[in-house]
């Protein structure tokens, strides 16, 4: 009974019991399920972070490492986690979370490998039409005055064009009024038949305003890992154009024209290189205008080129980086290393690259040129032996047949080959040029500039095989010409188009500046020297004279071995030879000549040099290397001075080539001079020839390439200044008969007739050589020493 009592009398109880205790149990109770709920969170997270790199600031400005180098399954150390230790007990997942939605939103995933946009560029010149959008940033009204005059004088120009190609008159957005995302972060909506290309006039202002804006989205959007980093690859092309005051910000360096160079930069990024035309520059107090116009017509013949389906030209997307054997161009560029692997998995097949050529040269030599004119097949034995009458005649081959080891090792290494024995390559300088970094010694001593030079030889056949020579490995050597011969016109329309192709293929590469691009694309300077021996080509007068009617100046370097041909070369406007040793046996060491009576010939070309030293300039080169031909050769070289009496002497640090052929002849860096031993040795040099009564002092010097140059000073010194400069327009007028010359006995002229400028102050002697115009580049990891390091590999040309 009693227990029933009881049973009766629990609710009752229950009830008491809950009202003096309900807080603790509610209290608990939700405890209970809060602990129960996180415990679930728990498992459901955790797995997630092994999944998911914490996100960094897409701004990428976040320090540490940044989590979209790791791959998916790295768990990346967190930096708050870290901090807090909390990384143990679990509640690092509340922190994060909390502290990742406090943060920037963030999207778990990987980056986005580099990889062509899924909206294709190619553009098909029958369906397709180009939109040129024309963008610009303005706060005092300049560049809009500039960009509003472009897109009316583009507009007319398209409206005015008689064979109409598919281009649109361009539309002009101020940067400052248009939704950034609907044109940097993806292609502008349009119809699926237009396509767009950029041109971008910006000022710069180093104080913060809409342009630093601009520039910091699009770093963000290169930088952030859910976008595609080259989200506007589908774009055609785009090119920029920058407005600064060189009074205030002189030269690069001090920031002139910054932020279109950054913009410039990250389009670059951006769109996958797809670099139209090189980047423009003007200065708005000096030659704003004129720069621009020059750009302007860069540009439209750009659109000219996409409108009429043959896209932006050779070279990587964009156009870019020729596969040219010097290679520290590439090293130089501004672009990240991921670029650069990308840039070099694009250069990669070589065998493609190759295939251009062959197909150009299929274009130049064989459908335009050569069914007119079929090779000539010439026996050019000047020096052997009279064939029996028995012998059977052996038809000439091809020097280099696409076929050979040669052609491909010469194409391996950037040289183009034309017809079957002459080659064209661009020069490092010309390309250092091109990017506003200096030009070769020829530019300090004579006025050559480098990207207005063309480096080409017509015959890759030499008679030695020098230790420094840079491909004596591979080179065709023979004393005799016996070689199918190309007219000289297939070779000089051959080099010169493959010439203007390599520059063209420099039109993407990051640097290249806008007005040298446009100069570049008019030879004006031909070195006939590169590789091989330029003479022993039977028709080396005719494309010589065919150079100089093109208005092409030329520089011919001969290996002083054959002395009939020298003879009877017409006058070039510089004329080398080199002055590889002062003695027989030093020239039989260094020269390796395949004549036996190489001494003799040598000899009798420094006696026609004498000869000829009032008809043109001439020159000696001499080369030197370290423990061959430099140590007590001074007195020798100055007999040589004094039986030639050139006009000028060149001496040049041997440039290090580091293939296996010099270091099979014992060549090694320890031969490379410094620049110090030069000048000590041109100095002795100087000293020797004044002793002897010869006029000769030391004019200029060129310290970036080791090399420094002696002069006639009776012939080349006015009114106590160098006057080593050339006049090429009076060299040409002299050459056409429009003036008249003071040669001897009246004909012809005298290399004095033809003397340029004063040799400008900063190439002097003492004053280093390099134009202040230019941007030094120091060599990477170098820094500003590099003028006390043997100078490898930097040699200019012949
Ligand atoms: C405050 C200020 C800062 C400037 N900073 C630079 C500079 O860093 N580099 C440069 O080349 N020009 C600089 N400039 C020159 C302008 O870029 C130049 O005057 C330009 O034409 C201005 O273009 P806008 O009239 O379209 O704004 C600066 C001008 C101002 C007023
Ligand atoms: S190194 Fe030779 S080819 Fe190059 S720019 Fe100078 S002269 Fe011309």
């Amino acid at each position: 009974m009693g227990s029933l009592q009881s049973m009766w009398e629990l609710p009752a109880e229950l009830l008491a019991l809950w009202h003096s205790h309900r807080i603790p149990i509610l209290l608990s109770t939700i405890s209970l399920l809060a602990i129960v709920r996180l415990a679930l969170y728990l498992r459901r997270s955790r797995p997630k972070l092994s999944v998911s790199p914490v996100p960094g600031s897409p701004t990428g400005k976040s320090k540490g490492v940044d989590p979209t180098w790791l791959n998916s399954t790295t768990i990346p150390p967190d930096p708050i986690a870290q901090a807090d230790d909390h990384a143990k007990d679990g509640k690092i997942v509340t922190g994060l979370d909390s502290k990742l939605k406090k943060g920037p939103k963030k999207v778990i995933g990987t980056k986005l490998r580099r990889k062509a946009s899924n909206q294709p560029a190619g553009f098909n010149c029958t369906t397709d039409r180009v939109q040129p959008l024309i963008f610009y940033s303005s706060l005092s009204g300049t560049t809009e005055k500039y960009a509003s005059q472009l897109a009316e004088d583009i507009s007319s120009w398209v409206g005015d064009s008689k064979s109409p190609l598919p281009l649109c008159k361009p539309e002009l957005h101020d940067l400052s009024y248009i939704e950034h995302d609907d044109f940097f972060i993806s292609l502008p909506k349009a119809e699926p038949d237009t396509k767009h290309l950029y041109l971008i006039l910006l000022p710069t202002y180093n104080i913060d305003t809409v342009l630093s804006t601009f520039l910091e989205n699009l770093q963000e959007t290169h930088n952030d890992f859910r976008i595609d980093t080259a989200p506007l690859s589908g774009l055609l092309g785009y090119s920029v154009f920058g407005f600064g005051d060189k009074e205030g910000w002189p030269t690069e360096e001090e920031g002139f024209c910054s932020q279109a160079r950054e913009v410039d930069k990250w389009l670059a990024k951006l769109t996958g290189r797809k670099r139209a035309y090189p980047l423009g520059m003007g200065d708005v107090k000096g030659d704003a205008q004129e720069r621009l116009k020059e750009w302007q017509l860069g540009v439209q013949e750009v659109l000219t080129e996409i409108a009429s389906g043959r896209g932006l030209g050779e070279g990587v997307p964009g156009s870019g980086d020729p596969a040219e054997s010097d290679e520290e161009d590439v090293d130089e560029m501004e672009d990240s290393d991921e670029e650069e692997t990308a840039s070099k998995k694009r250069r990669k097949p070589q065998k493609a690259a190759r295939l251009d050529d062959l197909e150009d040269l299929g274009r130049m030599v064989n459908i335009d040129n050569v069914p007119s004119q079929p090779p000539l097949s010439v026996d050019f034995t000047t020096y052997s032996s009279p064939k029996s009458k028995t012998s059977v005649s052996v038809p000439p081959k091809e020097m280099v047949p696409t076929t050979s080891p040669t052609y491909a090792a010469l194409t391996k290494q950037g040289y183009t080959i034309i017809g079957s024995h002459s080659g064209v390559k661009i020069c490092r300088w010309t390309k250092s040029a091109l990017r506003g970094r200096g030009s070769c010694y020829k530019y300090s001593f004579y006025g050559i500039q480098s990207h207005l030079c063309m480096e080409a030889t017509p015959s890759l056949s030499c008679s030695n095989k020098c230790v420094f020579c840079w491909r004596h490995g591979t080179n065709p050597v023979g004393t005799t010409w016996r070689w199918i011969t190309d007219p000289p016109q297939v070779i000089f329309d051959g080099i010169t188009a493959a010439h203007y192709k390599k520059i063209k293929m420099m039109k993407g590469v990051p640097g290249v500046r806008a007005e040298r691009f446009s100069e570049a694309m008019r030879i004006r300077h031909c070195a006939l020297s590169l590789v091989g021996e330029p003479i022993f080509y039977p028709h080396i007068n005719e494309l010589v004279n065919i150079m100089h009617a093109n208005r092409i100046s030329t520089f011919l370097v001969c290996n002083a071995q054959h002395p009939a041909q020298l003879a009877a070369l017409v006058p070039v406007t510089q004329l080398y030879v080199s002055i590889d040793a002062s003695n027989k046996d030093s020239l039989r060491k260094i020269d390796r000549p395949l004549h036996r009576d190489f001494w003799e010939r040598f000899c009798a070309c420094l006696d026609i040099l004498r000869e000829r030293r009032f008809a043109q300039r001439t020159v000696f080169r001499l080369t030197l290397v370290k423990g061959f031909n430099m140590a007590d050769e001074v007195r020798g070289y100055a007999d040589l001075v004094q039986r030639a009496l050139p006009a000028f002497v060149e001496v040049k640090g041997v440039t290090y080539c580091g293939t296996s052929a010099a270091g099979s002849a014992g060549l090694t860096m320890q031969n490379v001079p410094f620049y110090e031993e030069v000048a000590e040795f041109v100095a002795a040099l100087a000293k020797e020839l004044v002793e002897r009564g010869l006029g000769y002092g030391i004019a200029a010097e060129h310290q970036h390439s080791c090399c420094v140059l002696l002069a006639d000073e009776e012939r080349f010194r006015r009114r106590g200044r160098w006057a080593t400069r050339i006049d090429f327009e009076r060299f040409f007028d002299l050459w056409e008969g429009k003036v008249e010359g003071t040669g001897v006995d009246g004909k012809g002229w005298r290399p004095e007739d033809y003397v340029g400028e004063d040799t400008p102050e900063w190439a002097l002697w003492g004053n280093g050589g390099f134009d202040p115009r230019d941007t030094r580049v120091w060599r990477k990891g170098k820094g500003k020493k590099a003028l006390e390091e043997p100078v490898e590999a930097e040699g200019g040309c012949g």
